[in-house]
Parts: C-alpha cells; sequence; structure tokens
C-alpha cells in the first residue's frame, strides 16, 4: 500500500481521501528540514503547502518518493529541476484557490483606497479621527492588471463589475482573450502610465522578478495605490518604501514578501502600508478545493498511474491510463532494446505511432520509449527524468504520428541515429495487451521481450541452430523462446531467445566464437 506524507497544515477532508482511496497516510506537520529529512524515505507522495521547502537535500533523502502535490499554485517551495532529475512528478492544484486570492487582492484593493487599517486602528484607538481619513472611489478608475492568468482574469472581471476600467499587460494575452475579458491589452509602460491602481499576478520567474522595480514605479502615475497578492519578489520593496515615504505611490498593499515569513520588513509602520501574511489563499472554500484537489491527484497517480497538473510530466487522465499502459510497457522495450543494442551515443530518437496508437496521446509513449532507451546511461531513469536527461544529452526527440494503419492494428516503431547510422525496431500489441516485436532492423521477427534475452546475428547457414544449441546446452543454459527472423536466405539472419537465470559472460564470449557469428549481446528487460 503506498504512503503519503502530509507535511503543512491541510483540511482533514484530505487525509480521508487518501484512506478511502487505500492510500496509508501520516499528517506530521511543523518538522524542521532535518526532521523532514529523516522521515521521508519511508513515503511515496508528498503532499505540502508553502511552508515544507522540497529542497535537494530533502529529495535525496527520499529514497521512495514519487510524487509531491502542492495543495496550492505556486511550486517555488519545490526544486523541480532537481525532482525531475529523480524521476518525482510534481502536482499543483491550479484552480482551487484561484477565486479566493482574487477576493483578497479586491479586499486590499478597497483597504488601500478607503484606509481600513489605520481608520480601524484609529477608532478603535477612541481618536474619532474623521477628517484624517479622506478615501477615493474605485468607480471609473483605471486598474492595471500584472499577469491575466486565472487570478488576474478573475480580478479583472470583479473590476469591471464595480466599473473600473481594467488595463492589462501579460505578454501571453491574445488580443482575442482580452476582448473577451473585457479588458484593454497594453504595453508595461502604457499600464504604469495609465493605473490608479496597479494589481500583480504572474508567477515570479526571471522575466517578472523585480517588474516593478525603481525605475519602473518612478514610471507610475503619482498617486498610484499598489497591491501584490502573487508573489515576493516582483516589487523592489526599499524602492516601494521610498516612493511611499515620497508621496509618488498614495499606498501599497502586500500579501506576500521576498522573504518569508516576512518578520522585519523596512515597509512597516509606513503610512499608507498594509500588510497580510500571505492569506491570499486562506479560506475555507480554497483550502477544502485544494487539499481535495491534491488528494485526489496523488491518490489516482499512486493507485492507478493517472497524471494531473503535472508540472514536469504530460498528463494522463485516470481513463487514459489503463488504455496507454500496455503501450507504455511496449514502448519502454522498445527504448531498452534499441538502447542496449547500440549502447551509448544515440544523437536522435524518433518515435513513430500508427494505427490505433496514433488515437492516444503520445506524450506518455514517447517519454517511456525514453526511460528505456536512457537506462543505457543511469538505472534511476523513468518516465518523468528520461526526458530531463534526454535534453541534457543533447538527444533529438521526434514524434511522428501516421494516421494510416499498415501490416498491424497498432504499432510503435522506433528510430534511432546513432553510430552506425539509422536503425529502428517496432512493434505492437497482441489481443491489445501483449507486447510483442514485429521488426528489429528491417527484419521481421515476432517475439516477446522477456527478462533475459540473447541477441545473436549470424551469417544464415545449415548447422548454425544445432551448433548454438549445443554450446547452450553445455553451459547449462535453458531455453524459454526462440525467435529467427532473415534479410534473405543465406544473408544475415537474427536470432533472439528468452533464456532461463542468467547467461555468464564466459557463455557469451563462446557463442561469439562458433562459426558464422557476426555479434552477440546479453539483452535484460527486467
Ligand atoms: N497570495 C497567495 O496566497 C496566492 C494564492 C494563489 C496564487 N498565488 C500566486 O498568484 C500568481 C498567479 O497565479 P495564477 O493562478 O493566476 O497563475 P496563471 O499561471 O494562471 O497566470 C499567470 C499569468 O502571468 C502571465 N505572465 C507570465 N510572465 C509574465 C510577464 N513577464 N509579464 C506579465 N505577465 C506574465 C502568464 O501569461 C499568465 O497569464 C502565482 O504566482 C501564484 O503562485 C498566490
Ligand atoms: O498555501 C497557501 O497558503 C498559499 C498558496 C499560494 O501561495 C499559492 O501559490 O497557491
Amino acid at each position: 500500500m503506498p504512503k503519503v506524507l502530509i507535511s503543512d497544515k491541510m483540511d482533514p477532508q484530505a487525509a480521508q481521501i487518501f484512506r478511502d482511496r487505500g492510500v496509508e497516510v501520516d499528517e506530521i506537520t511543523g518538522k524542521t528540514p532535518d526532521e523532514l529529512k529523516a522521515m521521508i524515505g519511508e513515503y511515496d507522495g508528498l503532499a505540502i503547502r508553502s511552508s515544507t521547502k522540497v529542497t535537494k537535500e530533502i529529495l535525496d533523502a527520499a529514497t521512495n518518493l514519487k510524487v509531491i502535490g502542492r495543495a496550492g499554485i505556486g511550486v517555488d517551495n519545490v526544486d523541480i529541476p532537481y525532482a525531475s532529475s529523480k524521476g518525482v512528478v510534481v502536482m499543483n492544484t491550479p484552480f482551487g484557490n484561484s477565486i479566493t486570492t482574487a477576493e483578497h487582492a479586491i479586499a486590499l484593493m478597497f483597504a488601500l483606497a478607503r484606509q481600513l487599517p489605520e481608520a480601524d486602528a484609529s477608532t478603535q484607538a477612541g481618536k474619532w479621527e474623521k477628517n484624517r481619513f479622506m478615501g477615493v472611489e474605485v468607480t471609473g478608475k483605471t486598474l492595471g492588471l500584472i499577469g491575466a492568468g486565472n487570478i488576474g482574469s478573475i480580478v479583472a472581471s470583479r473590476a469591471l463589475g464595480l466599473k473600473m476600467k481594467v488595463v492589462a499587460f501579460d505578454p501571453f494575452l491574445t488580443p482575442e482573450r482580452a476582448v473577451e475579458m473585457g479588458v484593454e491589452k497594453a504595453t508595461l509602460e502604457e499600464l504604469l502610465a495609465k493605473a490608479d491602481f496597479i494589481t500583480l499576478h504572474t508567477p515570479l520567474t526571471d522575466q517578472t522578478r523585480n517588474i516593478l522595480s525603481r525605475e519602473n514605479i518612478a514610471k507610475c502615475k503619482k498617486g498610484v495605490r499598489i497591491i501584490n497578492c502573487a508573489r515576493g519578489g516582483l516589487i523592489d520593496e526599499a524602492a516601494l518604501k521610498d516612493a511611499l515615504d515620497s508621496g509618488h505611490v498614495a499606498g501599497a498593499a502586500l500579501d506576500v514578501f521576498a522573504e518569508e515569513p516576512a518578520k522585519a520588513s523596512p515597509l512597516f509602520g509606513t503610512p499608507n502600508f498594509i500588510s497580510t501574511p500571505h492569506l491570499g489563499a486562506s479560506t475555507n472554500e480554497a483550502q477544502v478545493n485544494v487539499a481535495l484537489q491534491v488528494a485526489e491527484q496523488l491518490s489516482d497517480y499512486l493507485m492507478t498511474g493517472g497524471v494531473t497538473n503535472a508540472l514536469n510530466m504530460p498528463s494522463l487522465s485516470a481513463e487514459e491510463a489503463p488504455k496507454l499502459k500496455p503501450y507504455m510497457a511496449l514502448a519502454e522495450k522498445l527504448g531498452s532494446l534499441i538502447g542496449q543494442l547500440e549502447g551509448e551515443g544515440i544523437q536522435g530518437v524518433s518515435i513513430e505511432v500508427e494505427g490505433h496508437a496514433a488515437e492516444l496521446n503520445q506524450k506518455p509513449i514517447t517519454a517511456a520509449v525514453l526511460a528505456g532507451l536512457m537506462r543505457v546511461y543511469s538505472d534511476t531513469v523513468n518516465m518523468v527524468n528520461a526526458p530531463y536527461l534526454a535534453k541534457e544529452r543533447g538527444l533529438d526527440v521526434r514524434e511522428v504520428r501516421h494516421d494510416r494503419e499498415g501490416d498491424y492494428q497498432t504499432l510503435v516503431r522506433v528510430t534511432v541515429k546513432g553510430k552506425q547510422g539509422e536503425r529502428s525496431v517496432a512493434g505492437s500489441l497482441f489481443g491489445h495487451a501483449q507486447p510483442r516485436l514485429v521488426e528489429l532492423y528491417g527484419i521481421k521477427v515476432e517475439a516477446d521481450l522477456d527478462d533475459t534475452m540473447l541477441y545473436i546475428v549470424n551469417q544464415d547457414a545449415p548447422g548454425f541452430i544445432g551448433r548454438l544449441g549445443t554450446a547452450l546446452g553445455a553451459a547449462d543454459v535453458n531455453i524459454g523462446t526462440f525467435h529467427l527472423g532473415r534479410r534473405d536466405q543465406g544473408g544475415e539472419a537474427v536470432l533472439l531467445l528468452s533464456v532461463d537465470g542468467t547467461v555468464d559472460k564466459a557463455v557469451v564470449d563462446d557463442i561469439c566464437k562458433l562459426s558464422g557469428v557476426k555479434d552477440v549481446k546479453l539483452l535484460r528487460f527486467a
């Protein structure tokens, strides 16, 4: 039974879902990195929010880990490249807290417009400073949206409902989508010049880091009010403090900080500055949504192989997973076969599907071929890290889909470009389930790829099979299955034998010495 650790505070319904789906679950929150490191080795899955930092060290200790699920959107607390290199799938729940976070941005916008926190503190201090607090209306004002994805678009719809104008800067926003959203697409410069309020809704990337830099803050309209419910690091906090002090920025509300927990920001105590401790996603509704989603996604992956919302692997619905499973087994075996035959030095690989296989999601088939192929380089390769390893090695990967049906109802062909030029193997499924090799380097064969096999290339001549049988019998090697194919009579023949148990190198050397033998390889598919 797979075992999952919930290491951050999460709605209790998550644990219940794991149990209902047959996954063992421990909820142990608030551990230090060292404590987490000591315990993570026993878990197959890890469910987190933002407190747990999944670093290289934690991943190195996570010897059984297969999947990490973030109950939320941002995954900056997970070292995704390293998780990928270790073959660990990383998933998030991209929609569960979007409405809640958009509402928090709107709440902060109103709090800034009417100085609500300061007015509250003053009133509760018994001051009744009615003349001190003069607000602004939001109606008719321009809201500048930086980032128009899930949350940004919800903020835009709420702002339009409040009769604001919305201008949006997002390099990936198409003109059609802007029209659909009812916003004006703008450059960053235009947005900075026009906006009365600016709200940020992008991830933190190399392009968005410091997007509100000192220089860009200076380009804003005087009296602008700024809201950040996305990620710390999008705003130069020191420059924001100076702009608040000078009055160039009339107010700023931050839910997120460059360093969290933010316990001593220079912004604290600045007039017209409001802060919340990363509460964007903190509503009952959002926390139930993300907890349920993460538990369902992790359970699906661990129990059925279904992949939803993964950031480092192609998606695979629970419905698709059983259909693709035999194809992935076939693809991995073909990749492994050609990888073992060619050895190192493969420069490119093309994965072609035809017939029934062409109706399926090809990405998992490609990932499975690469997993088999890259095993030449590493024993720990799987479908998650294989594409990264292939990229790292500069392998050119091509996917081809043929609508036509050939000799077989379904076919997967793997062609590699290696030291010997382009060579390919192809396989099909028998009875819709049984992977079988049907072509090897242009020669028709029909062979199951069993755990241990001998691949022998010889000159087609009478008596060879007898000599081979005698040699194997003398070495006490029992032949399970025997498959023979040849290019033409008297030409090159290929033999694929499955054998019981292991075969010593000495036996392989003896076969090499048999007359007419050109090549012998011991293949393993276990
Ligand atoms: N405060 C919180 O508790 C909280 C809660 C949920 C999400 N978030 C954060 O909010 C942010 C937005 O989440 P989302 O679900 O809307 O993400 P999303 O991926 O749906 O949208 C992000 C948008 O940013 C745009 N973008 C990317 N690079 C850009 C750039 N250089 N300039 C302008 N736009 C750019 C993308 O095109 C996309 O439309 C994320 O950083 C997420 O982690 C915070
Ligand atoms: O889990 C949280 O409280 C914050 C989540 C938020 O930052 C997110 O990116 O989804």
